[in-house]
């Protein structure tokens, strides 16, 4: 269980972190999802102590990350994947850390094999595509069997193979009763994985609830509706509390009636005859763009390079 209270990150006049309060379970994986700059690496950072809150806390199962003695065995972490000596293997990375926990050999073996590193183990990690490097920082995350797992955008450069494999393996140590922590911006990729979601944006929660909660509740569904004669369907639509809108000649857009319902009134209708009946579902990144609209603080129209 991760539990944060009041944590604030300010950095001079920028507030990166704004008072959120929020807790990680245990037993479920939590997504942690919100545009670019929202603060969701600043708050990994400050949950593994690389980063100190300017008021607030944050603990893992009650305490702060700084008192663990073996933080390998409670807390694997992956925060930044090119944080390795590029001169090494990737097996003598593994096993350097190991060493700091008196992890056994055959541990670095075992999480190698895990990770699908076994052709590439003995390679200079200067060498690994963005991909491996990502399979690497998991191997290390993974080597103390921790209870806790904090990864931040996880899935950044693997293939869809591998995209597949961490959905299977967080959902996997989850299922263990493990506390699986996973930042991404990409809510398709969350939705699929997560069954919790803690939306930041611009250093706020925006949303904690489960997925299908904050679907249902983003979700906005409408029905596209041609009938023989428009104008009349439209009146009789309205009168049942229908919101409708001509989308182009002979077209509506229907919101507040579902499909069955529109059939059902046209039938009742004399001549009313339909040729259309089309439900429009939003789709799950559009739900998140609806959601987190306001809260993007860096839009299409300024590039990255302008952000910093
Ligand atoms: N060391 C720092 N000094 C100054 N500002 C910082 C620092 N680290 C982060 N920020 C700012 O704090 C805000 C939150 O950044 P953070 O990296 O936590 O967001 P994020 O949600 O992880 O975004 P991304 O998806 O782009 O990684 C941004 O405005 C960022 O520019």
């Amino acid at each position: 269980m991760i539990e944060a209270h009041s944590l604030t990150k300010r950095y001079g006049s920028k507030t990166a972190v704004d008072g959120i309060d929020f807790s990680v379970a245990a037993g479920r994986v939590t997504g942690f999802l919100g545009p670019n700059g929202a603060g969701k690496s600043t708050t990994m950072r400050m949950i593994v102590g690389l980063d100190r809150p300017t008021s607030g806390t944050v603990t893992i199962n009650g305490v702060s990350y700084a008192t663990f003695r073996a933080p390998l065995h409670e807390v694997g972490v992956l925060l930044d994947a090119k944080a390795v000596h590029p001169g090494r293997s990737a097996r003598n990375h593994l096993r350097a850390l190991a060493a700091t926990h008196r992890i056994r050999p055959a541990r670095v073996d075992e999480v190698i094999g895990l990770t699908g590193l076994d052709s590439v183990a003995d390679k200079r990690v200067n060498g690994f595509s963005l991909g491996m490097g990502q399979r690497l920082g998991l191997a290390a995350a993974l080597l103390g069997d921790p209870a806790t797992l904090i990864l931040d955008e996880p899935v950044n450069g693997l293939d869809p193979e591998g995209v597949m494999w961490v959905r299977q393996l967080a959902r996997g140590l989850a299922a263990e009763g493990r506390t699986v922590f996973l930042s991404s911006h990409l809510m398709s990729e969350m939705a699929q994985t997560a069954e919790h979601l803690i939306v930041l944006g611009r250093g706020r929660v925006l949303a904690d609830a489960p997925v299908s909660e904050i679907l249902a509740k983003a979700s906005d569904d409408s029905v596209l509706v041609r009938a023989s004669d428009a104008d009349r369907l439209n009146a009789l639509l309205v009168d049942h509390g229908g919101v409708v809108a001509h989308v182009e000649t002979g077209q509506l857009s229907v919101r507040g009636i579902a499909a069955p319902r529109i059939a059902e009134l046209a039938a009742a209708a004399e001549s009313l005859v339909i040729h259309e009946l089309t439900p429009v579902s939003k789709s799950l990144e559009e739900a998140y763009m609806q959601l987190t609209r306001d809260e993007v603080e860096y839009p299409a129209s300024q590039t990255r390079s302008e952000k910093r």
